[in-house]
């Protein structure tokens, strides 16, 4: 299968358990691997025959604007479903990070994959 993927992608959302997690967007980082349904592109070099990962960098702000979690987990879920079902890729992995969220680690985060890797 071939893969897009598209890592440290830098976004701001509301999200979190505390209250004060409720009061404001703070950053995430997200790297995404995107199984494409073909390797079509590879052949006709046309970008009509692959996923445009400027429309998913584009959807995926769209997504963090819109949709408020308490945690990580349901957001990596909320988007590796808007990239199975909307860009119809056969497998995706989604990482979700908070930079600097607890004290001497870099970055606390989930992983999740979906889909069927071929
Ligand atoms: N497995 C998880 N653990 C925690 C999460 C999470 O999203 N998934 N979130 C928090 C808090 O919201 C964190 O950002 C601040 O402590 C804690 N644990």
């Amino acid at each position: 299968m071939d893969i897009i993927f598209l890592h440290g992608v830098r976004a701001r959302t509301l999200i979190g358990c505390y209250d004060w997690e409720r009061e404001a967007p703070q950053p995430v980082e997200l790297d995404l691997d995107i199984g494409l349904p073909s390797s079509r592109a590879c052949q006709t070099d046309n970008l009509t025959d692959t996923i445009d990962y400027a429309s998913v960098v584009n959807r995926i702000h769209t997504e963090l604007a819109a949709q408020h979690f308490l945690l990580l987990e349901a957001l990596a879920e909320h988007l590796a479903q808007v990239l199975l079902r909307d860009f119809s890729a056969p497998w995706v992995r989604v990482s979700v990070t908070k930079p600097g969220i607890l004290p001497d680690v870099a970055r606390a985060g989930v992983t999740v994959e979906r889909g069927q890797r071929h």
